[in-house]
């Protein structure tokens, strides 16, 4: 495996804010293996004939970004259907489109998403679809890292089948692709998954001993026709139920009582903030400043690309802050430090991933991204943080590096023939929202 050497960079660890400093990184067996401050001298030989050097002359280094709920292969359905509400944009344009998916679909849809992400700085993405072996075979092919679900929906024909495919997906999948993939089950949400249903999914993953991706509390209609079915809200009885005493990566949860919000924190379920979906499709304002302040575990998600409508995780942490500000009326909401954290170590720990990566740190797998700063939208810098977060745009991502191997050199990808991509989604968008 290779060496890399990441000279003259400011390097934003995320370990703490005021660890933020100028120096140097190396990279060795698919770990970050040493860090120097510009005046240290490294302990090994720069003339290594395997060794990569880049340059990290203005430029910030920082852990890769971690997109912590999407749909990856919706990509396929960018633009296909916009200004509606969730419940009328799935019953009527998307799930409508969904039936006729095929694997190749998803894995072409997948592979542009990897694209899409890998050029805006995201290196592991969590991931709730159908036919999860190709979005498994589509992170293996790109070197990008995955957290996987086979999404199920408690009713119908299907039911069991997914319960089914999902612990052969379990059992094929997870720690698979050089271990870059780590498979969660994936129950829909409280409206689509009953609670005889989700017992049945619970008792799954404690088999596997392995965690939960759902949709919680994203409108308020969910709100109300769980209470009207079940004489509770979503986060009440997902508690009442047990959902929460396995590791839960929660999408949404925008609609939320004190008393919920307690329980979330209390319970250390991993919230997926998705701001720009829930503004796109009217669905609310998560309390997230009063999570954060409350120190729930928070990351950011872009959901999928239909309701976005694109992948771009830097464009989301910013929307992500001024969202809170608005809402709160109050601009020390959700800070820029805390918008990175929620991109950074926040996703990792709603992914509970933590313990390999999130932050940059002798030991940790080197997941890695440099931010090209010599532009005029970035000049001067008086604070790299407010600049990734404020200023910054996906398209600035220079390099990409993922378990020790770079995805993405001078803005250009490694491992992905973006042209092919990009013309067979093209070709599967067009079969898939033909009229018939
Ligand atoms: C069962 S696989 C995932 C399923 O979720 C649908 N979906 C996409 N965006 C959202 C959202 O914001 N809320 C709920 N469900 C969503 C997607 O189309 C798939 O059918
Ligand atoms: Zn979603």
């Amino acid at each position: 495996m290779s060496k890399i050497f990441i000279k003259n960079s400011t390097i934003i660890p995320m370990t703490a804010k005021e660890d933020i400093f100028q120096g140097h990184l190396y990279i060795e067996n698919g770990r970050i293996s040493a860090l120097y401050r510009l005046d240290e001298e490294p302990s090994f030989a720069l003339e290594q004939e395997d060794l990569e050097v880049i340059d990290g002359q203005d430029k910030v280094l920082l852990p890769g970004l971690v997109n912590a709920h999407t749909h990856a292969a919706m990509t396929l359905f960018r633009s296909y259907a916009d200004d509606l509400p969730l419940m009328q944009w799935l019953n009527e344009a998307i799930w409508p489109a969904e039936r006729k998916l095929t694997a190749e679909h998803v894995y072409w849809g997948t592979m542009l998403a990897i694209a899409e992400m890998i050029k805006a700085g995201v290196t592991v993405f969590a991931d709730m679809y159908f036919f999860m072996d190709q979005v498994a075979k589509a992170v293996s092919n790109s070197g990008m890292r995955g957290h996987l679900s086979r999404g199920m929906i408690g009713f119908g024909p299907n039911a069991e089948v997914a319960l089914a495919e999902s612990e052969d997906f379990y059992k094929s999948w997870n720690k698979g692709a050089e271990g870059r993939i780590r498979v969660w089950l994936g129950p829909h949400a409280p409206y689509t998954c009953p609670p005889d249903y989700l017992k049945k999914v619970m008792s799954l993953s404690d088999r596997l001993g392995t965690g939960l991706h759902i949709h919680l509390a994203e409108t308020m209609t969910e709100v109300q026709d769980i209470e009207k079915a079940h004489g509770q809200r979503p986060i009440e009885l997902m508690h009442t139920l047990g959902l929460f005493e396995r590791p839960v990566l929660a999408a949404h949860c925008v609609h939320l009582t004190e008393e919920e919000e307690n329980i979330l924190v209390e319970k250390k379920v991993g919230i997926a903030h998705n701001p720009e979906s829930n503004m796109k499709l009217a669905s609310g304002i998560a309390p997230i400043e009063s999570l954060r302040q409350k120190k729930a575990i928070v990351s950011l998600g872009t959901d999928g690309a239909a309701s976005n409508n694109n992948l771009d995780l830097i464009e989301e942490m910013r929307q992500a802050a001024f969202l809170q500000k608005v809402h709160r009326l109050d601009p020390t909401a959700l800070p820029a430090y805390s918008a990175l954290e929620m991109a950074t170590i926040g996703g990792a720990k709603a992914l509970g991933w933590d313990d390999e990566i999130g932050t940059l740190e002798v030991g940790k797998k080197a997941d890695l991204i440099l931010i090209n700063m010599k532009q005029p939208h970035l000049y001067p810098v008086h604070d790299p943080v407010a600049h990734v977060v404020y200023s910054a745009k996906g398209s600035d991502v220079h390099t990409v590096i993922v378990d020790g191997k770079v995805l993405l050199r001078a803005g250009k990808l490694t491992t992905i023939d973006e042209e092919e991509v990009m013309a067979e989604a093209q070709k599967a968008a067009l079969l898939l929202t033909a009229k018939e």
